[in-house]
């Protein structure tokens, strides 16, 4: 039985999800009870020495691997948008990516390729990685990080189209499940002139080359 469970104040709302004050001591203290109380239903000893600070470890480790719920991915955008003339492909490719499926709260790692076309406006291209980071450090299916980046980019830019492709090792199909070690899943999202053959082609052919 948990005592003196904190329940976390939700008073804010990014992107539909409750702001929570992630990093307060309550929180961390009561989600380390939690924790505490699955190692015992797994049938390990928490008092054990190399146990005694594992859950209020996990429950910082989940918290960070979550804290994409307290970012918002339109003002890290905005925060970095400059105006320039250019008006080819600008592609941020191997961007590393780290989430956990929705279904078992396992990781899920890869990496993401995003493009956008100018329209009038460029943007710093740290913020691309960024808002990866936002939305992968949530619970997910790659599905839907792939059409929340592309929709964020395209809402905020507003340029003329963006492409986003995904490509993820899931550890729920690997290391238990179907078991299929290898198995990689790619996913793609686009707008504007990425729906058409010949800019999406580019798009493909520049994230599949390799820099010498
Ligand atoms: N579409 C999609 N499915 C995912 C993702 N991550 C995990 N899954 C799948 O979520 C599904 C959940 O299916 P269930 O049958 O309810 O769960 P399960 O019994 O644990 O399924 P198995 O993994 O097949 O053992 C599985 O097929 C997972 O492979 C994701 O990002 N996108
Ligand atoms: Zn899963």
């Amino acid at each position: 039985m948990i005592t003196g469970q904190h329940i976390p104040d939700r008073d804010d709302d990014i992107d539909g999800y409750e702001k929570i004050d992630r990093y307060n001591p309550d929180l961390i203290h009561s989600l380390s009870d939690h924790y505490r109380d699955v190692l015992k239903l797994i049938g390990e000893h928490p008092d054990r020495e190399g146990l005694v600070k594992t859950p209020e470890r996990m429950a910082k480790a989940m918290l960070y691997l979550t804290h994409g719920y307290d970012l918002n991915a339109e003002e890290i955008l905005t925060s970095a948008m400059f105006k320039e003339e250019y008006s080819q492909m600008v592609v941020v490719k191997d961007i590393e990516v780290y989430s956990m499926c929705e279904h078992h709260m396992l990781p899920f790692f890869g990496k993401a390729h995003i493009a956008y076309i100018p329209n009038g406006y460029v943007v710093g291209l740290s913020k691309i990685p960024r808002i990866v980071d936002v939305f992968s450090r949530r619970l997910q299916v790659q599905e839907r990080l792939t059409n929340e980046i592309r929709d964020c980019i395209q809402k905020t830019l507003n340029p003329v189209g963006v492409g986003v492709v995904i490509e993820c090792r899931h550890l729920c199909m690997s290391m238990r499940g179907v078991q299929k070690q290898n198995s990689v899943t790619t996913t793609s999202a686009f707008t504007g002139e990425f729906l058409k053959e010949k800019t999406r082609t580019e798009f493909l052919n520049l994230i599949s080359s390799r820099l010498s």
